[in-house]
């Protein structure tokens, strides 16, 4: 029996995968652990309350003697590590968590899994793993930094990450690389594009414009709304991760995009008008510093080696991701009531507050 451990599995993709691998793979036994900081959250996971093959465990990445516990109570095979502070404008506000939880926090997965993994774990050269062991590393198509109005990114281009969370997520990606490198741990690396789809935190754009549309708030854009972002259906997210846990060759980085190039403005707009609201409610506001231009995802990689594709057209994710959040309102008032919601409301409730954190 294959026994996982994924990191951050109580947030919105560790969830979606979590529920996904649960399903799909009725022989596992997947432990969640999670901070359950602001945006982790117990409900995302109520469909899997009682199964027996599940287990969940608070705890923080960076905590050396938990993770410790972890690897020696349980015959672990593999590490998925989704578990990162993921929000740009926030890391812009307060840097240093995203670099202790999403360089330190991986640093610490990795000595662990070193040391429980390896065949003969008293020698400090030894680079022969127990078998069918890896570290799965989640990553962001930002580490790639920003393109202009054409190109992709491909798997090889330099890491030109722009923001503190892109800049945290490339040093990560670095360091898991240096221990293939140096000592031999088995690992793939996986950079997707923008997610969406249901249990996504209110303060990404798409979450974030549903939510205050329905409640008639004003619509935050960054500077001219030009920003072209490629959408990534959550679930196709998960099913190319699975595919690379199983199928990835060692040490190689695949990149997963969703084929869906937009516009911000045009992303609003939809969902303003899905929602049978009005487009005065667009408020076009000072620009993220350092904002990348466009990001867009070349699949050649994923799709001719390992046979991953996404399977969602935009035009169905969305649609199916706005009768979501209409299904569970409830949902949104509860996640963003907990210890975030002073940080969001100073955020996201007022255009002139958004402007002004901006400044
Ligand atoms: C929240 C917000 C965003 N935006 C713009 C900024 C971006 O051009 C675009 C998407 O922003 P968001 O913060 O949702 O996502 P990115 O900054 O592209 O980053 C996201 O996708 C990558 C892959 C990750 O790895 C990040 O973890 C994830 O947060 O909408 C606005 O114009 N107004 C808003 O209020």
């Amino acid at each position: 029996m294959k026994t996982i451990l994924v990191t951050g599995g109580a947030g919105f993709i560790g969830s979606n995968f979590v529920n996904l691998m649960l399903n799909k793979h009725p022989d596992y036994k997947i432990i969640n652990i999670d901070a359950l900081t602001y945006a982790g959250n117990l409900e995302n996971l109520k469909d899997i309350d009682g199964n027996a093959n599940y287990e969940f465990i608070k705890v923080d990445i960076r905590d050396r003697e938990k993770i410790d516990e972890i690897f020696k109570n349980n015959e672990i095979t593999s590490v998925v590590n989704f578990a990162a502070e993921s929000h740009v404008d926030r890391s812009i506000e307060e840097p240093e968590i995203f670099l202790t939880t999403n360089i330190i926090g991986t640093q610490v997965l990795l000595d662990t899994a070193k040391k429980y993994w390896k065949v003969n774990p008293n020698d400090k050269y030894c680079k022969e793993y127990k078998p069918g062991v890896k570290f799965l590393q989640v990553s962001t198509d930002e580490v790639y930094g920003a393109l202009g109005e054409t190109g992709l990114f491909v798997e090889t281009m330099p890491l030109l990450p722009n923001s503190p969370y892109s800049a945290s997520k490339a040093s990560a990606d670095l360091i898991v690389r240096s221990y293939n490198e140096t000592f031999g741990l088995p690992m793939n690396i996986t950079r997707c594009s923008n997610n969406y789809g249901p249990y996504q935190f209110p303060e990404k754009l798409i979450p974030l414009m549903i939510n205050n549309c329905l409640k008639e708030k004003e619509l935050p854009i960054y500077g001219d709304g030009m920003q072209i972002r490629d959408w990534l259906h959550v679930s196709d997210h998960c099913t190319a991760i699975d595919t690379v846990l199983h199928k990835g060759k060692d040490g190689e980085v695949y990149n997963i995009g969703g084929n869906n190039e937009k516009a911000n403005t045009e992303i609003v707009k939809l969902i303003i008008n899905t929602l049978g609201k009005s487009e005065n409610l667009i408020k076009y506001v000072k620009d993220r510093p350092g904002h990348d231009r466009r990001y867009a995802i070349d699949n050649t990689k994923i799709t001719t080696e390992l046979g991953w594709e996404p399977a969602y057209t935009f035009e169905q994710g969305i649609k199916e991701t706005i009768e979501w959040y209409l299904d569970n309102t409830q949902w949104i008032e509860n996640i963003i009531s907990g210890d975030y919601a002073n940080y969001y409301d100073k955020m996201y409730s007022g255009i002139d507050e958004v402007a002004a954190i901006k400044e």
